[in-house]
């Protein structure tokens, strides 16, 4: 039985992140404990249509008015992204965040987990969050446990920190030489505070464009300093964590750079994410040997620029050990589902204040 228990399968995951911009799924086989292999992977973009409904459901909570809707998007949107990936034993479906307010109301991803079981027939862990709310903690970051997969995998032989620069920001680091991702001092972490959402919105307001493509409005302006202290006072830079925050948390930002050109308040905004990481390394236990970045920031030069030169240690995207900064979370997600069917924990204080480690998910069979 235990030997059985231990043999790797293959997981399929599927990510919805902040960013609004489309789903991305991951194929890895694991054993719930290290990695065995990468698989295929794959990227279904919302239409503009699709993220308007979903816009308008932001923040909202089951029952609300805009979360139908919202739902249905998701998961069609899921079905097409996970069409063609055959083989897999078990689905991790992590849903669309909505809103987030662990100290509060609790967590809210939006996907049908036994909807998306019946239609693909098979396993699928969905509300990865929800429990480890329940038992105090912030629901959030979850990608830790993977990150410390992927040291092991990379046989990192220093503390390391893994970045996810998203809508939202989170930072993780981890000791590569602890024996499982639950136990004492494995793992610290935390989002870090806004990266690239509130550039994105700027961007749509000012611009009518998605996103600040390679930080080239950026790359024109000069950052504001008065703005970015401002920034820096905000009540969540001297939280010691965990912590986390939602998508729309840091809205008001866009106040901060209203009177500067579009330039300045791209460059301003880019070096609010960048300084925001700077403020929460000062929480790792002992500096990080190098940053390993993941998320769409990592394609931001003038970003990753801020970070070299604010950091004291080499800031690199996941590619330069290896792995895929565009799929990291959806190979999370895959990973955390196979840790869920197997009853293993998914977080721990160290990652999300959780009084106890615990396992989250809710499984379908179909
Ligand atoms: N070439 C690029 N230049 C600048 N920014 C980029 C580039 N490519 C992607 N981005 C930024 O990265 C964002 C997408 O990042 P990512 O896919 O990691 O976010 P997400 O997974 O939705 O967010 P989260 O991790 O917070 O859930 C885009 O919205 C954009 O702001
Ligand atoms: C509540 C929620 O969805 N949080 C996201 C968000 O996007 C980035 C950051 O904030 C992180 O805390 C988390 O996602 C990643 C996948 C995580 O749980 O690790």
């Amino acid at each position: 039985m235990k030997g059985k228990l231990a043999e790797p399968i293959w997981a399929l995951g599927a990510m919805s992140g902040t960013s609004l911009d489309g789903v991305d799924v991951a194929m890895i086989r694991t054993d719930g404990r290290t990695i065995s292999e990468f698989g295929a992977s794959g990227y279904r973009p919302y239409s503009a249509e699709e993220q308007a409904i979903l816009r308008a459901a932001l923040g909202q909570w089951p029952g609300d008015e805009d979360v139908a809707a919202a739902e249905h998007v998701v998961l069609d949107a899921h079905l097409a992204a996970l069409r063609g990936f055959d083989g897999a034993d078990v689905v991790g479906f992590h849903g669309q965040t909505l809103a987030h307010e662990p100290q509060g109301r609790g967590t809210h991803q939006v996907g049908d987990g036994a909807a998306l079981a019946a239609a693909l027939g098979g396993t699928v862990v969905s509300d990865f969050r929800s429990s480890d709310v329940e038992l105090g903690g912030q629901g959030a970051p979850l990608a830790p446990f993977f990150h410390w997969a992927c040291a092991k995998w990379i046989k990192a032989d220093a503390p390391l920190a893994f970045l996810n620069l998203g809508g939202v920001g989170n930072l993780t680091w981890v000791d590569p030489h602890a024996d499982a991702p639950e136990a004492d001092g494995a793992l610290l972490a935390f989002d870090t505070g806004p990266a690239n959402a509130p550039i994105n919105d700027l961007m749509m307001e000012r611009r009518g464009v998605p996103f600040d493509k390679d930080g080239a409005l950026a790359a024109q302006g000069n950052v504001v300093d008065g703005a970015l202290e401002l920034f820096l006072d905000e009540g969540y830079f001297l939280k010691m964590p965990p912590k986390s925050l939602d998508r729309n948390d840091f809205s008001l930002m866009l106040d901060l750079v209203r009177e500067l050109g579009d330039a300045d308040a791209a460059a301003t905004m880019t070096a609010m994410a960048a300084a925001a990481v700077m403020r929460g390394m000062e929480h790792c236990p002992v500096p990080p040997s190098k940053v390993l970045v993941t998320g769409g920031g990592r394609k931001n030069p003038v970003m990753m620029a801020m970070l070299e030169t604010a950091l004291d240690c080499p800031v690199r995207p996941v590619e330069v050990v290896g792995l895929d900064g565009d799929m990291l979370e959806a190979q999370a997600f895959a990973y955390l589902a196979v840790r869920v069917i197997r009853g293993l924990p998914t977080s721990a204080p160290g990652t999300t204040g959780v009084r106890a480690p615990v396992g989250g998910g809710i499984v379908s069979r179909n």
